[in-house]
C-alpha cells in the first residue's frame, strides 16, 4: 500500500480541509492539491499561503485523475457534491469527508456514490476551532488530535487503511466506530455545547443593558462563549443533519435548567450544592484524565 497522495482534491478548502493539505505537504505525502470552492477570495488565500497548488470553481472537473477527494464543506453541501463528481471519478479514487456528523453523510454516500462505495471511506477530525476559511489552516491542527472513522461494510479494507496511514503522518489517532454510535457520542460532546453557547449568546442580546453587560464580560464568559463564534452555515446543517440525538440531549439540559431553577425558587441550599458538586467533580477528573493522555 502507497501512501502517496498524487491529486489530492478538496472539495471545500477551508479551516480542516486546509490544515489536511498543510499536514500531508509537510510530511511529502502529495504532488499537487487542487482547492475547489465558491468564494474567489478565500481560494486566492489559499494559493497565497501554499494550502493549495490550483483552483477551481467546478468539482467535477477537478476531481478527474484524482487519487484522494476530502469533502470538507458544511455538511449540507455533500450531497450535490457527491453527485456531481460521481460520474468523474477514477475507479480508484478515495473519497473521504471531514463532515461533523456521520449518519446523514454514510446515506449520502450510499444515495450518490453507490457504484464507488469500496473506495468510500467516511470521516471526522476531532480538531478544529471557531475560525473558519483557509486562511485559518495550520500544519499542526491534527497533532495529537483523534479521527473517527466510520467505514461502510462494502468499503475496501485497503481503502480505510490507506485513509488511516494518511492521518496518522497528520499526527492524528484513528479510531473507528459505528455511524450512529458516533453520532450519539457528538451531540453529546460537540453539537449540544454549541448550541448552548449560541443560546446563551441570544439571551444575553436580549437585555436591554446588553452592552454595559459585556463591557464587564471577563474569563468565565469567554470560556464558555468562545464557541458561540463559529461558523453559521456549519452549525445550522449540523443540527439538521443530527436533529434526533441532538433533541434528546437539548431536552435533557431544559429539564436540569427548570430542576436548577426550582432549587433557587425554593431557596435549597444542600439541593444547589449537590447540583454543583456532581458536575464540578466530573469537569475536575475529566481535565485530569484528558491532561494524562496528552
Ligand atoms: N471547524 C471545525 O472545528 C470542524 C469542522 N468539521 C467539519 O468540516 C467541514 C468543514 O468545516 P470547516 O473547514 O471548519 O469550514 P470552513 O468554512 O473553514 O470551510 C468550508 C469551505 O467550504 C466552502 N464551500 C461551501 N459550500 C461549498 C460548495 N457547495 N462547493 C465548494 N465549496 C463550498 C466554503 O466557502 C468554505 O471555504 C464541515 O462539515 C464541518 O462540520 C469537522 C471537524 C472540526
Ligand atoms: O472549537 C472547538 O473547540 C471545537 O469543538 C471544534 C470542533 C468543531 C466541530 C467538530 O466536529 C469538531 C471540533
Amino acid at each position: 500500500m502507497t501512501t502517496m497522495v498524487r491529486k489530492l482534491v478538496l472539495l471545500g478548502t477551508g479551516l480542516i480541509g486546509g490544515s489536511f493539505a498543510l499536514a500531508l505537504k509537510r510530511m511529502r505525502q502529495v504532488e499537487h492539491v487542487v482547492g475547489v470552492g465558491r468564494n474567489m477570495a478565500n481560494l486566492e488565500r489559499a494559493l497565497d499561503l501554499g494550502v493549495i497548488d490550483s483552483a477551481s470553481h467546478d468539482a467535477a472537473s477537478a476531481v478527474q485523475d484524482a487519487d484522494l477527494v476530502l469533502i470538507a464543506t458544511p455538511v449540507g453541501q455533500m450531497g450535490p457534491l457527491m453527485q456531481a463528481i460521481a460520474p468523474r471519478l477514477a475507479p480508484d479514487c478515495l473519497v473521504t469527508d471531514a463532515g461533523s456528523t456521520k449518519g446523514d453523510v454514510v446515506a449520502l454516500f450510499r444515495q450518490y456514490l453507490n457504484d464507488h462505495l469500496a473506495q468510500c471511506v467516511p470521516g471526522h477530525p476531532i480538531a478544529g476551532s471557531d475560525l473558519s476559511g483557509a486562511a485559518a489552516a495550520r500544519y499542526g491542527l491534527y497533532e495529537g488530535r483523534r479521527v473517527v472513522l466510520t467505514p461502510l461494510p462494502e468499503t475496501a479494507p485497503e481503502a480505510v487503511a490507506r485513509l488511516e496511514a494518511l492521518w496518522r503522518l497528520c499526527g492524528a489517532e484513528v479510531y473507528r466506530m459505528a455511524p450512529a454510535q458516533h453520532d450519539s457520542i457528538f451531540a453529546a460532546v460537540s453539537h449540544v455545547p454549541h448550541l448552548l453557547a449560541f443560546s446563551y449568546m441570544n439571551a444575553l442580546l436580549e437585555r436591554q443593558n446588553v452592552a454595559n453587560c459585556l463591557d464587564f464580560a471577563a474569563t468565565g464568559f469567554r470560556d464558555f462563549t468562545r464557541i458561540a463564534g463559529s461558523h453559521p452555515d456549519m452549525w445550522r446543517d449540523i443540527a439538521l443533519a443530527n436533529n434526533r440525538p441532538i433533541l434528546d440531549d437539548l431536552r435533557a439540559n431544559v429539564a436540569q435548567l427548570q430542576a436548577l431553577i426550582a432549587m433557587i425558587e425554593q431557596g435549597d441550599a444542600d439541593a444547589l450544592t449537590g447540583f454543583i458538586e456532581r458536575a464540578s467533580r466530573a469537569r475536575t477528573a475529566w481535565e485530569a484524565r484528558d491532561k494524562e493522555k496528552q
